[in-house]
């Protein structure tokens, strides 16, 4: 009962009269027709059954095309304390959870996008959805994560289903509507006063832990950086998982990131290939903005994930030439570098079978062939560990040192001390969410007045704010 009296109803086709007239009209039409057709009928026909059925299948579509009618002039969005159930018209309806909302706002559109007979626009398009009934009155929800929606894509992609990251939406009273989210959503303003909070409480420990590396040679002064990260923050609710962190990669470089489990490791590798919004701050790839909608820039970046996110009723070939497709390689190069790639990840014996019969180890490794396959400049590897063996490891090893003598970047996430001192250049240290030291491992283990490497400077690091 508590639910349904803090239901809250927002119409939005009240305000497009031309939606109102062709419904208006629609209904005009079908009760003329059915009123003469229902006159002929009942002059001609002899009343057996058969009269009495066609009449009832005449009143059968009026009471059809009457309720059509209904759900799209009472089409209404429905807010509840934990979810917006987006409606338009009789067809669509999405539940969306409101800790997804990260941002409602009023926004405006030069023009209404081609709606259907209906007038009612419901497509997909570089991650957002479009549904609307007019071009006035739109609100713009903003998403921390990318949700599922079932809805055309605009694109060449023609599945029904797709991921999106903002949302295009209609109210007939917009202010009210977006008290009312604010209200429920936490709005940005109090987010902020929470995170300074969090920042001053902290401020003080931080500065004098951050341990930096300045020194010109190190931070490769005469290279322009291909990813830049700026003041990248990411919140789970209230929590913090990644705070104002900012640090550059240079071309040619493996660069380490370095954190123990929780750290905000794999967050950030998330935000940086594009499958989590940021809260905050940017991320430049040569220096064009990752999360403007459509960067091209994505496809510098090739992404093995931490565990393996394959399509598993594909085999490993017709998984790479799928992907092939959908980066749009030349068919006779994909092939080229698939059975390069299956060459060398020791994957060609099992290339024709499908990727459910496959150990984690080996799905791992189809995850590596996809990320390569398009020849990234910037290769990002979430937890490079997970799932190999020995001799598997040392292989990727050898792939990613080859990667970078061809001048390609590798940002590298672990949480294995051994893997990060052997290959990398320089190391980022991530510890709650915040940088904590950035150099080459000899800079900061003499910061540190550390001896032995990475390992004891990593625990010295940890354990101090650990115990501060
Ligand atoms: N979807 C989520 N919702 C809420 N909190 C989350 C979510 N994902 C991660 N977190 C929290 O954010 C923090 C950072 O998590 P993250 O997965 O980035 O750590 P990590 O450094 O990759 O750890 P590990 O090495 O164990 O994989 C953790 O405290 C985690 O509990």
């Amino acid at each position: 009962m508590a639910d349904i009296e803090n239901k809250k109803v927002f119409t939005n086709t009240k305000k497009s009269h031309q939606l109102r007239q062709f419904v208006w009209a629609l209904q005009v039409i079908v009760t003329v027709e059915i009123l003469i057709v229902g006159i002929a009928i009942y002059m001609m026909m002899t009343k057996n059954w058969l009269f009495y059925l066609v009449l009832a299948l005449m009143l059968a579509l009026y009471l059809y095309v009457s309720n059509l009618n209904r759900l799209m002039l009472g089409s209404a969005h429905v807010l509840t304390p934990d979810e917006l159930i987006i409606c338009l018209g009789p067809r669509f309806k999405c539940r969306l959870p409101l800790s997804l909302v990260m941002e409602a706002k009023a926004v405006s559109l030069a023009s209404a996008p081609q709606g259907d007979l209906l007038n009612v626009s419901v497509f997909r398009e570089d991650e957002r959805l479009y549904c609307l009934s007019r071009n006035s009155d739109v609100i713009q929800l903003n998403l921390s994560e990318p949700i599922m929606v079932k809805a055309p894509s605009s694109g060449p992609d023609k599945s029904r289903r797709g991921f999106v990251r903002e949302i295009l939406i209609n109210a007939d009273e917009p202010e009210r509507f977006l008290e009312t989210i604010t209200k429920i959503v936490r709005p940005e303003k109090e987010l902020d006063q929470i995170k300074s909070s969090h920042n001053t409480l902290k401020s003080v420990q931080d500065k004098t832990r951050q341990i930096i590396s300045t020194s010109p040679a190190n931070l490769k002064s005469n290279k322009t950086p291909i990813l830049e990260i700026k003041h990248l923050t990411k919140y789970y609710g209230d929590y913090p998982a990644v705070l104002d962190l900012n640090l550059e990669v240079y071309p040619g470089e493996i660069f380490g990131f370095l954190g123990a489990n929780g750290a905000g490791k794999s967050t950030t590798t998330k935000m940086m290939t594009g499958l989590l919004r940021p809260s905050k701050g940017t991320i430049l790839v040569r220096g064009e903005d990752l999360w403007q909608p459509g960067a091209l820039v994505r496809r510098q970046i090739g992404y093995i994930p931490d565990t393996p996110l394959v399509y598993e009723r594909l085999t490993a070939r017709e998984l790479l030439i799928m992907a092939g497709r959908l980066y749009n390689l030349p068919e006779e190069w994909t092939k080229k570098r698939m059975e390069e790639l299956l060459a060398i990840l020791d994957l060609k014996a099992k290339s024709d079978y499908m990727v459910n019969t496959y150990s984690l180890g080996m799905q791992r490794k189809v995850s590596v062939a996809l990320a390569l396959l398009s020849d990234p400049e910037i290769i990002i590897v979430d937890e490079l560990t997970n799932a190999f063996d020995a001799p598997t490891l040392a292989k990727i090893k050898d792939i990613l040192l080859n990667l970078k003598s061809r001048g390609k970047t590798v940002f590298l996430s672990t949480h294995v001390m051994d893997v990060a001192e052997k290959l990398c250049d320089r190391v980022g240290i991530i510890h709650r969410g915040q940088l904590r030291a950035l150099g080459t491992v000899e800079e900061l283990c003499e910061s540190l007045a550390v001896s032995g490497g990475l390992e004891p400077l990593f625990l010295k690091l940890i354990g101090e704010e650990t115990t501060g």
